[in-house]
């Protein structure tokens, strides 16, 4: 990428989040990150170039130094920060503008510091995957917290029973940002078992809020709809699918057909989210522990529940590297914002011990270091406070992140390379799995964090008084007939 050519038609809108926006590269696989302000504060909120640049070498060297040791080196692309010409940005900004969604609008793409993060697209797969004709798939998946806490300082029984994301479902609700209850339960997701991975699949292309998005060729061609009233139409996405799925059309017909579509969709997620990505291992690898039920998941109340239960993860499957980060937060928020407010009162004291605790950085080895070797009881100290705080935030981190599969069928010479193969029933896939949206969360978010939890928490026990259910089904018979075949190759 020539920094100084830099032309705003050969980029295109992608996508945003929370705090950054995504431009495409039309041609190469390479996308943009760049940063985002609340509009009605934008003009003087905004970074000045050395800030947003130290802003984004933080990503990049947490993403590096913090996130890939603990995640897998073969997940994490931290990206590199680029300064781009300002005029590109701002021409930049005013064409992707009419392409954002309006949700997103209450916050404007920075268009003062030039300060980037270049990645891989990771909606692409490299050029040597390119053995046949159809482009690529790629299924976006914010799986959020996977387990119920374990802390001895959770003092709402419910938060024991109820995971965070359901419980969170409701107050959404409540407050507009949603429209609908989402039946996913990450908890599902992150048991193992085929069967809960599948209806949780399910869920999520059910009713997808920010939860899932499906790219094919790199243009996203399912997502929750910019009027979240109405919801997306699984019809157009079986449209999309049918040239990757010959097989279920030749077997079956109309809707029939339409159901083993996306019965293979999910058992090639259900796969790539379970597969370790090393064909070599031929011995059953280790379970990681999530054998927990959330009473909110709709599958609790299957009555072929225990049919359905908890085999646990395989030990490098990017689940299993997400849940392990995820349980860093052991105290949970009621646990940890004592500590929080330890490690305030003393910075208050001893304002230039910030550097040498770390707290805002630099995120180099010695902090991995400082959240590693901190001690595993409260020994009164400020070392064991700080390193709660850093724990805590990785995991938050974790329990943000998203995961992108990518995947496209396999050229003929591809089936020679058994490693990068999913064959789910009669298809055969290449695929590449990564893990996206790894910023570091600030401290001081902290105190917002345990208010937030407590009004879940509080809104949830009144709202479910009321509305207890939610919509159950034979689920476990739906399924059957689609129990995942991942063939050792
Ligand atoms: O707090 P949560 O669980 O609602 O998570 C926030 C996300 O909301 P979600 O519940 O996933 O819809 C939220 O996502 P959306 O903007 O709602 O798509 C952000 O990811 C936010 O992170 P950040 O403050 O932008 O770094 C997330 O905030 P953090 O808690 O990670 O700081
Ligand atoms: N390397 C990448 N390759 C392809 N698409 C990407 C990449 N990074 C981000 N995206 C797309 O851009 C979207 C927004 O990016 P990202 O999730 O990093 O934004 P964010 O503002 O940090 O999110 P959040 O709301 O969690 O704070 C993602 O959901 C994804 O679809």
């Amino acid at each position: 990428m020539e920094l100084d050519k830099m032309d705003e038609n050969d980029w295109k809108y992608h996508g945003e989040g929370n705090k950054s926006l995504v431009v495409s590269h039309v041609q190469h696989s390479r996308v943009l990150r760049l940063l985002k302000y609340p509009s009605e504060d934008a003009e003087n909120a905004h970074q000045t170039t050395e800030q947003a640049f130290q802003h984004i070498r933080n990503i990049v060297d947490y993403n590096k130094n913090v996130m890939k040791p603990l995640l897998g080196e073969k997940y994490v692309h931290s990206g590199e920060v680029v300064k781009l010409p300002l005029e590109f940005v701002r021409q930049l900004s005013l064409k992707v503008q009419q392409e954002r969604p309006e949700l997103r609008c209450d916050k404007v793409m920075d268009t003062f510091s030039g300060c980037g993060l270049c990645l891989p697209n990771l909606t692409q797969l490299s050029p040597c995957h390119f053995g046949d004709h159809r482009p690529p798939l790629c299924v976006e998946i914010k799986p959020k917290c996977g387990f119920l806490p374990f802390s001895r300082y959770v003092t709402k029984e419910c938060k024991r029973k109820v995971c965070r994301f359901c419980m969170h479902q409701h107050f959404k609700l409540a407050n507009g940002k949603w429209n609908r209850l989402s039946r996913y339960c990450p908890l599902d997701l992150f048991s193992g078992s085929k069967q809960r991975m599948y209806v949780a699949i399910k869920h999520l292309l059910e009713e997808p809020q920010n939860n899932l998005k499906i790219f094919k060729g790199g243009e996203l061609i399912y997502s929750c709809n910019d009027d979240a009233k109405q919801q997306p139409d699984l019809n157009e996405l079986v449209q999309h699918l049918r040239p990757y799925f010959h097989h279920c059309i030749s077997l079956y017909n109309g809707h029939q057909s339409s159901k083993a579509i996306f019965s293979e969709l999910i058992q090639l997620i259900g796969s790539a989210l379970l597969s370790s990505g090393d064909s070599k291992r031929s011995v059953e690898p280790r379970k990681a522990e999530s054998r927990q039920f959330c009473e909110a998941s709709p599958l609790h109340r299957d009555p072929l529940r225990s049919v359905t239960g908890s085999h646990g993860l395989p030990r490098d499957c990017v689940l299993s590297k997400i849940l392990q980060v995820q349980m860093l937060d052991n105290l949970d928020i009621d646990g940890l914002y004592p500590l929080y407010k330890r490690v305030e009162q003393y910075l208050e004291e001893f304002p230039k011990e910030r550097n040498r605790l770390q707290i805002d950085g630099p995120y180099d080895e010695s902090f991995l270091e400082k959240v590693k070797t901190c001690p595993s009881e409260d020994d009164g100290s400020i070392e064991y406070a700080v390193g709660k705080v850093l724990q805590y935030r990785i995991a938050m981190t974790a329990k943000d992140c998203s995961v992108m599969i990518t995947f496209a069928p396999c050229g003929q010479d591809e089936k020679l390379q058994p490693n990068l193969v999913i064959q789910p029933a009669k298809h055969c896939f290449t695929y590449s799995v990564s893990i996206l949206d790894l910023d570091p969360k600030p401290s001081d978010s902290i105190p917002h964090q345990y208010k937030l939890d407590s009004k879940i928490v509080n809104y949830y026990l009144r709202s479910t008084n009321t509305s207890q259910d939610r919509p159950s089904s034979n689920l476990y018979k739906e399924h059957q007939e689609c129990m995942l075949l991942f063939h050792p190759v």
